[in-house]
């Protein structure tokens, strides 16, 4: 089963890979994206013309959270049928992912007179994306939606795939529903506001990416410095990225199986993002993952025999840019009790996705409550 499925995977990463490199050099901007429809656009404005009329929908809805109204709302004011009026703006952050401000956007929808014909833009992060997009899942049982993410972990990973949700009960995505956006439209000079915390943020998700994938692209990955690249190398990182993702949710939409290695880092990354969230200390997504990635490569190192090489080459570039995960010992219980709800888990076991090596994932790792203690205090 694995082999079959390491060859499969081999013979679509050529494809993509050529279809990409095919794309950079002809400077066409499609990403050959499956599950969702995903563009690389140039002009964000006559890209969303385009697709609302293909769409036709009665009425257009926007939903942006208070920087990204600032920031990106003027680059598609002028798109015939949106308006501010009818642009829902929600509190940035993911402390505000949550039922709350699910509960105002619904409210926004109904009091405006959305119809199930009405079409939701969520202009933002993984935030708005997460949280406009399970709006729409969920109003009058469904309408559809586009996605502009306006950060780089959203272009790379929030905006595509159809996982859509909120926070609840101190757990990260506790409510959610699998639904695709009809597109999802990249634009990536929306980074030149970004700051450079939330680029390294989006930057772990790479970094995953990449670790799923293949040794040359993590290579690649590991060798820059973001705050110096350039805005073309950027934009061709972020197809590459996106593709990746893109390749195991197609394969596996609703993550019955391969798609739990989107998931690496995340069972850790979770944990520590909802702890630091519960002690009012909220550390972003991608930090999460980046420590929580360390933790399970430790993890799979001692469990698969994962390089111990690549393990303290992605250890030693996380640390010295993201820093050391700010928890001790007198944690780990917290974290553990986070830990027993995670979405991959079945019963009483906690399911790890570890890797052999780069580009081969292993889902379904049953660890210890000691194994994991040990990971986290080596
Ligand atoms: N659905 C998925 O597959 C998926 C994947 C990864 C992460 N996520 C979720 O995504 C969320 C994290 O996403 P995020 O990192 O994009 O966070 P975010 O949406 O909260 O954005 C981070 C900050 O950047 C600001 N911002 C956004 N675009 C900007 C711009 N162009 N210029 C200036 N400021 C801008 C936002 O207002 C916010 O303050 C988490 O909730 C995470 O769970 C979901
Ligand atoms: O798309 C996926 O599948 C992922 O797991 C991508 C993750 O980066 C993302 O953070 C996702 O929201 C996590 O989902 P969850 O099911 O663990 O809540
Ligand atoms: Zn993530």
């Amino acid at each position: 089963m694995l082999n079959k499925d390491k060859k499969f995977r081999h013979k679509k990463n050529l494809i993509f890979a050529t279809i990409l490199l095919i794309n950079i050099i002809l400077s066409m901007r499609p990403i050959p994206s499956k599950s969702a429809s995903v563009s690389l656009c140039d002009d964000p404005k006559s890209d969303l013309e385009q697709l609302i009329k293909n769409i036709a929908p009665d009425k257009i809805f926007v939903l942006a959270d208070e920087h990204t109204f600032r920031h990106c709302f003027n680059f598609i004011k002028d798109v015939k049928g949106v308006s501010a009026e009818r642009t829902c703006r929600i509190n940035a952050g993911d402390d505000f992912k949550n039922i709350e401000s699910l509960s105002s956007v619904w409210r926004f929808l109904s009091e405006r007179g959305a119809t199930r014909h009405s079409l939701l833009i969520n202009l933002g992060g993984g935030m708005p994306c997460d949280l406009g997009g399970f709006a729409a899942a969920t109003y009058k049982r469904g309408i559809p939606f586009i996605n502009i993410p306006t950060t780089l972990l959203s272009m790379v990973d929030a905006s595509v795939g159809g996982k859509t949700g909120i926070n609840f009960n101190g757990f990260k995505n506790e409510i959610g529903a699998f639904r695709q956006a009809e597109m999802v439209l990249i634009y990536t000079p929306f980074l030149n506001t970004l700051d450079q915390h939330n680029l390294l943020s989006g930057y772990a998700e790479m970094i995953k990416h990449a670790l799923i994938d293949k040794p040359e692209a993590l290579d690649r990955l590991l060798k820059i410095t973001l705050s110096d690249i350039s805005s073309d190398k950027l934009s061709a990182l972020v197809a590459e990225s996106v593709l990746v993702k893109d390749r195991y949710v197609d394969s596996d939409p609703l993550e019955g199986g391969i798609r739990k290695a989107l998931n690496l880092g995340h069972t850790v990354g979770h944990a520590f993002e909802s702890l630091s969230m519960k002690k009012g200390r909220p550390v972003l997504h991608g930090f999460a993952v980046a420590w929580g990635m360390i933790v399970e490569l430790r993890m799979a190192e001692n469990k698969l025999g994962f390089p111990s090489s690549v393990r303290k080459k992605v250890e030693d570039y996380i640390n010295k840019l993201y820093g050391f995960h700010p928890f001790g010992e007198s944690d780990f219980e917290d974290l553990y009790a986070l830990m027993l709800h995670d979405k991959k888990n079945i019963g009483e076991r906690i399911n790890f996705t570890l890797l052999d090596k780069v580009g081969e994932p292993v889902i379904n790792v049953d660890c210890s409550k000691e194994e994991i203690k040990t990971a986290l205090s080596l």
